[in-house]
């Protein structure tokens, strides 16, 4: 436990259950927890709600969700979070949980690396696992991580009055191309190809918007010193190469999921899933786990059976919480407005 954690331990409140994984499995959850009346906590390590939907298609449309023929996955997170914030959760973003440990007096104790966070059960919605950034490939780059190389754009302020390299040609480079481009003094966009996969809007709005678009070109080098000051960008079919003054790369090239810290929890594993009983229990008493983290005979990765499981594991924590409470949530539509 490192000292900031040590520090931090005994001043955490205790939560009834923590979701570890804010994606739609964990965001339904935390719905139904709220509905049993349960004091819930959602974890993510991602700097938004919504998992893969946010992360890997926002723009795509969903067909296959119940009562929606067709939905935009960003729109379905939006959906999911008004649902779940009618219970006020607590949500910690930007916090990948490392280790899970049970103490003698029952409570869960979830590190972080930030902090532990302490809760009387858990439910583990982590999906594919914590996303990481795919590392830029260019010379020099490793040296500037944290110092000139964004992966997200938090903070748009941060960009005012720069002259930024974007790099990619998908949904996430394009809109950071187009949000950067009232604030940056200039913003370059390269991509190693002429087609985008971004959505076919963004990419008619990016040619449009002022944002220089260089197609067929890769990024070779970074330069600076302390800070980030230029790059080397290369054409890859003409191998000329150009020098670019910049002072902050934003990389649209995408994340790689891995389940991580999460295998060394002592959960009962199969083919890189948690195994879970039909109330999603997991082998640790208290640990309950659902979505495309699970496996069991017949188990279909998808956001209905997300759905499906996040209540029975809810209800089944709450029966594991309190013993006399029933395991039947009753029907929402008896709900008094
Ligand atoms: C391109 C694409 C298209 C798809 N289209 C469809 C479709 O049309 N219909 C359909 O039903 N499904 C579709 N899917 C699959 C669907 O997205 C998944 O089934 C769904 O996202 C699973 O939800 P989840 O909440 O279980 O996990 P996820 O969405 O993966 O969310 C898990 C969350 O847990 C977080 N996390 C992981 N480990 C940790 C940790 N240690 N600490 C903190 N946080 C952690 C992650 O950051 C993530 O936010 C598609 C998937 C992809 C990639």
């Amino acid at each position: 436990m490192t000292e900031k954690e040590e520090l931090t331990q005994e001043q955490e409140e205790l939560f009834d259950v923590t979701i570890i994984g804010g994606g739609p499995t964990g965001l339904f959850a935390a719905f139904y927890a709220g509905v049993r009346d349960l004091k819930v906590k959602i974890i993510d390590s991602l700097p938004q709600l919504g998992g893969q939907l946010a992360e890997l298609y926002p723009e795509k449309y969903i067909y296959d969700v119940g009562g929606f023929p067709k939905v935009r996955a960003k729109e379905l997170v939006e959906r999911l979070v008004e649902q779940a914030f009618q219970y006020h959760p607590e949500v910690c973003l930007n916090e990948q949980v490392q280790d899970l440990r049970k103490r003698e007096d029952g409570v869960f104790e979830l590190h972080t690396g930030q902090r532990v966070h302490l809760s009387r059960s858990v439910v583990i919605t982590a999906g594919i696992g914590s996303f990481t950034p795919r590392p830029l490939p260019a010379e020099g780059a490793s040296a500037f991580e944290g110092r000139g190389i964004y992966y997200y754009i938090d903070n748009l302020e941060r960009f005012r009055g720069l002259s930024v390299l974007v790099i990619g040609g998908g949904d996430s480079a394009v809109d950071f191309a187009l949000m950067l481009q009232p604030v940056a003094s200039r913003v370059i966009l390269i991509h190693r190809r002429d087609q985008f996969r971004a959505h076919e809007d963004s990419v008619k709005k990016l040619f449009t918007s002022g944002v220089e678009v260089k197609t067929f070109y890769e990024l070779k080098k970074l330069h600076g010193d302390e800070k980030l000051t230029g790059a080397t960008i290369v054409h890859n079919k003409t191998g000329e190469t150009e020098n670019v003054e910049v002072q902050a790369v934003v990389s649209g090239l995408g994340f790689s999921a891995s389940l991580g810290p999460i295998l060394n929890w002592g959960l009962e594993m199969e083919d890189n899933a948690i195994v879970v009983n039909t109330k999603m229990e997991t082998n640790i008493p208290g640990v309950y786990a659902a979505g495309d983290i699970v496996t069991y005979p017949g188990k279909l990765k998808l956001i209905a059976t997300g759905f499906g499981e996040a209540p029975t594991a809810i209800n089944n924590a709450k029966t594991y919480l309190d013993p006399q409470a029933k395991l039947f949530p009753g029907h929402s539509s008896s709900r008094k407005e």
